[in-house]
């Protein structure tokens, strides 16, 4: 059998295809963290991935893309609407993220998602050479494992969850909670970004699949939890994901941003404080959050609209979905409260564009900032934190940062804040806006060394190493009646 020796399977291609007015079509990147991450670890590998390409009912022939194969699941407009925006974005995003919104349980999207997990079960099994390395990511795919491994017992199977996997307490709340459990169970490895997500996973393992698990506490790249389903021993643990930071570093230096980054702060009028934010427009960024507290310290006179911008930079995302519809409405609504209170003409405080921002723009935009506020209200990872830091040799810059990121685990130093009290939200703001040259550049060097040394490079190979030399970190087994 021919094929591809190493697989990745994603809900999205790392491009998606677009139709532009003339009818004809190209490649974009497609946005979102999973994308950043994964394409420079398969970039040259002479790997394949297998996904959708963003648009409804087109099937693209297979293209190859800097040395990787990419293969097109096709997704009709109707499996668009109850696998994507139904089961994967309006019932499992929300559950998943501390149901900031109301999760919808509709029997219809559970089909649909049946459905198109086995499609890219079926497209993964004709692309994977014999015995090869198949490495499923995320939540729309969490029935690919064990689909695949019956088409495919010779395959090793990887899983990564690139959302925080939920407290027990909501994950039972789903009507198809089992099944989604045994389908994880398929694979090999099964990672998460954060000890607590793998440990929440384990429990549910013995009590809605009856298997035996391990029982020690879980590491990060270390101490792996197990479970025992049958002969196969299938293992557990906590891989947090980073970004090219080398790359970015060296980007965010060269001259050609470096002019970029003063012209931006020369358009907004050369404030004292120029603050970011960077996020797909998504309910679970808090990007309301930043805007209430900016609103309030606007208020209470705490931060003078003369001496500062924030830019809000907000991707479009799954703008079908409704709670994606009625917070982009507020979202807009509060920067036209702003600015209508404290904005003058030809100079507003809040600069917010809805659209998707050049790679090179954006580091432009990082290397400008002075405080980078990321303020989600449950986020898996968040990549752009460490983008950030990233992209700030000069040291002089500092990150507010919600303590509900994965992120948060390893960036210590930044302004930590609690996004559902607006008080810490508005106190980082300001200490990080005042505080003295020598602590910011204290606290950037050691976020820095942090990003700097554990990259996306390390993140895939710990992951991977640990899939193929089946390293097991855990103890015991314990099974749910003898908890
Ligand atoms: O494909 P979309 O529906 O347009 O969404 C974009 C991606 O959003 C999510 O990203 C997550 O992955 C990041 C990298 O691990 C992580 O930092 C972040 O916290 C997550 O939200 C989603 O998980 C991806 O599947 C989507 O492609
Ligand atoms: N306007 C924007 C916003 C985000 N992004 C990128 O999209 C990615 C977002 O990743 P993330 O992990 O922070 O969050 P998700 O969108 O994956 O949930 C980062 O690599 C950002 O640089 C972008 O290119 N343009």
């Amino acid at each position: 059998m021919t094929g591809s020796d190493f697989v990745v399977v994603a809900n999205r291609l790392p491009v998606d295809l677009e139709t532009l007015p003339d009818g004809s079509t190209r490649w974009k990147r497609s946005p979102g963290g999973l994308v950043t991450a994964l394409e420079p670890i398969l970039r040259g590998t002479q790997g394949a991935w297998v996904g959708w390409p963003g648009v409804p009912d087109v099937e693209p022939e297979p293209l190859i893309e800097d040395g990787v194969e990419l293969h097109s699941v096709p997704l009709s407009a109707q499996e668009v609407s109850d696998y994507y925006e139904g089961f994967s974005n309006a019932t499992l995003w929300p559950l998943y993220h501390d149901v900031i919104v109301k999760p919808e349980y509709d029997r219809k999207w559970w089909s649909a998602y049946v459905e198109v997990n086995r499609r890219f079960a079926e497209a993964t099994a004709k692309v994977a050479a014999d015995r090869a390395t198949v490495w499923i990511q995320d939540y729309q795919l969490q029935l690919v494992p064990k689909m695949l491994r019956m088409l495919r017992p010779d395959l090793t199977i990887g899983f990564f969850l690139h959302i925080p996997f939920p407290p027990v307490e909501l994950f039972m709340q789903l009507p198809w909670r089992t099944e989604i459990v045994e389908g994880l169970l398929g694979a090999d490895l099964i990672g998460f970004h954060l000890p607590g997500g793998a440990q929440n996973f384990l429990y549910l393992a013995r009590r809605l699949a009856g298997q035996s698990t391990s029982r020690g506490s879980i590491g990060v790249r270390s101490k792996l939890g197990v479970v025992q389903v049958g002969f196969r021993t299938v293992r557990v643990g906590a891989f947090p994901i980073s970004i090219d930071s080398g790359q970015l570093d060296e980007a965010s230096k060269s001259k050609s941003i470096r002019d970029r980054a003063k012209q931006i702060r020369k358009d907004l009028g050369s404030p004292k404080h120029i603050m970011l934010g960077v996020d797909r427009l998504d309910y679970t960024k808090g990007i309301d959050v930043r805007l209430n507290a900016l609103r309030e310290l606007l208020d209470e006179k705490r931060v003078d609209p003369e001496e500062t911008a924030l830019v809000q930079l907000a991707t479009p995302s799954r703008e079908r979905v409704d709670s994606y519809v009625k917070m982009r409405g507020d979202i807009e609504q509060q920067v036209g409260r702003i600015n209508g209170e404290y904005a003058r003409v030809g100079h507003p405080v809040v600069h917010y564009l809805h659209r998707p921002v050049p790679r090179d723009e954006l580091i432009a935009f990082f290397v400008a900032a002075d405080v980078m506020l990321v303020t989600p209200l449950r986020d898996g990872m968040n990549l752009v934190a460490k983008e950030y830091v990233a992209c700030h040799s000069d040291l002089d810059g500092a990150l507010v940062l919600s303590e509900f990121t994965g992120a948060a685990a390893e960036l210590r130093q930044a302004y930590l804040c609690n996004p559902h009290d607006l008080d810490s939200v508005k106190d980082a703001m300001m200490s990080a806006i005042d505080q003295d040259r020598e602590t910011r550049r204290r606290l950037m060097r050691a976020l820095r060394r942090q990003v700097l040394t554990h990259d996306v490079d390390r993140w895939a190979k710990s992951f991977l190493s640990a899939l193929g030399n089946g390293e097991v970190g855990g103890s015991a087994l314990m099974s749910e009646d003898e908890r």
